[in-house]
């Protein structure tokens, strides 16, 4: 199958999959894909759904995380993932770019763009990776007027509300925040940063009820747990957000290396996928089926 064929492309709005998966029972499971191939790879890999992360977006274009980057840009990466994989896919909305019209121009854009959801945190910018000292947050009313926003402008799309507030109001201000977001219209909530397994099901515990988002980033501030564990203490979505741009930029500065060292490329090739995978990865013959067919179609062969 290829984006090329209108016709192939879900009928059913991405924000309308992306619900039915939410509300399908078991956790979402969404791994980070950081362009169009690597949404390609992690749909191969049977992910029904994806993340689309504003750090692995940020550094793959060599920038920090502080939400200094733009709505069309985030548009050209939310496009290529939508258009290889046609996969739902929930889009990091930093703090919405703005205030309350920002925040639905962003909406617009984001679900025009094919965006299935999108989350919208209560840091103020510069903002930064929610596992950091010193994160400096808007007021919980501000907050709950980009989400009330947020749930005006869209049609279908799914409206996460993230609190980093655990960090300097302890669970019991997350808490407060996150009821406060829900009244304003989120159809789930992302505490992020919980720092152990206590945290998680007390914050559980106290929104009955509500989907809630598991972060399991790396090198941040919450242990490893696996998606069933997630599960067991009461969470319906699970993201790892920046895991394929960490094992992509590792491979990469390895290659890099290895070519300084040795002026060949060789010893990488055991790491490297092949042209077969790449091109298997691309359905790229499906292109050239594609092709062929609308020049059988357009020139039938005229018999001599
Ligand atoms: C989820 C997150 O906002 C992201 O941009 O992916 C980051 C991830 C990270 O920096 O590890 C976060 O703030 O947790």
């Amino acid at each position: 199958m290829t984006y090329l064929v209108g016709g192939e492309a879900p009928s059913e709005s991405a924000g309308k999959r992306f619900r039915k998966l939410l509300d399908a029972p078991g956790i979402l499971q969404l791994p980070g894909a950081h362009n169009g191939q690597a949404a390609l790879q992690a749909k191969d890999a049977g992910f029904q759904a994806l993340y689309l992360s504003g750090a692995a977006m940020t550094a793959s274009m060599g920038l920090p995380d502080l939400g200094i980057i733009t709505i069309d840009q985030v548009e050209f990466f939310i496009r290529q993932i939508v258009r290889s994989s046609a996969l739902p896919l929930l889009v990091d909305g930093d703090t919405g770019y703005g205030e309350t019209l920002n925040v639905m121009n962003m909406v617009r854009a984001f679900e025009e763009s094919g965006a299935g959801a999108l989350h919208l945190e209560d840091q103020l910018l510069p903002k930064k990776c929610g596992h950091l000292n010193d994160k400096k947050l808007a007021s919980a009313d501000e907050m709950a007027m980009k989400v009330s926003a947020a749930h005006r402008a869209r049609r279908d799309l799914v409206i996460v509300a993230r609190t980093d507030a655990a960090a300097s109001e302890g669970i019991d201000g997350a808490v407060a925040r996150a009821k406060k977001y829900i009244e304003a219209g989120a159809d789930a909530i992302f505490p992020e940063a919980l720092t152990n397994a206590e945290m998680f099901r007390e914050f559980a515990k106290r929104m009955p009820g509500v989907k809630l988002l598991a972060n399991m980033t790396e090198f941040g501030r919450t242990p490893f747990y696996t998606a069933k564990e997630f599960e067991e203490m009461g969470y319906s979505m699970i993201i790892w957000p920046v895991s394929s741009l960490r094992a992509a930029n590792k491979a990469q500065a390895d290659l890099y290396a290895t070519i300084a060292r040795d002026g060949s490329t060789e010893a990488m090739l055991p790491r490297m996928q092949t042209r077969e995978e790449l091109y298997r990865t691309l359905r790229y013959h499906d292109y050239e089926a594609l092709d062929r067919s609308i020049v059988e179609t357009v020139l039938p062969t005229i018999a001599a």
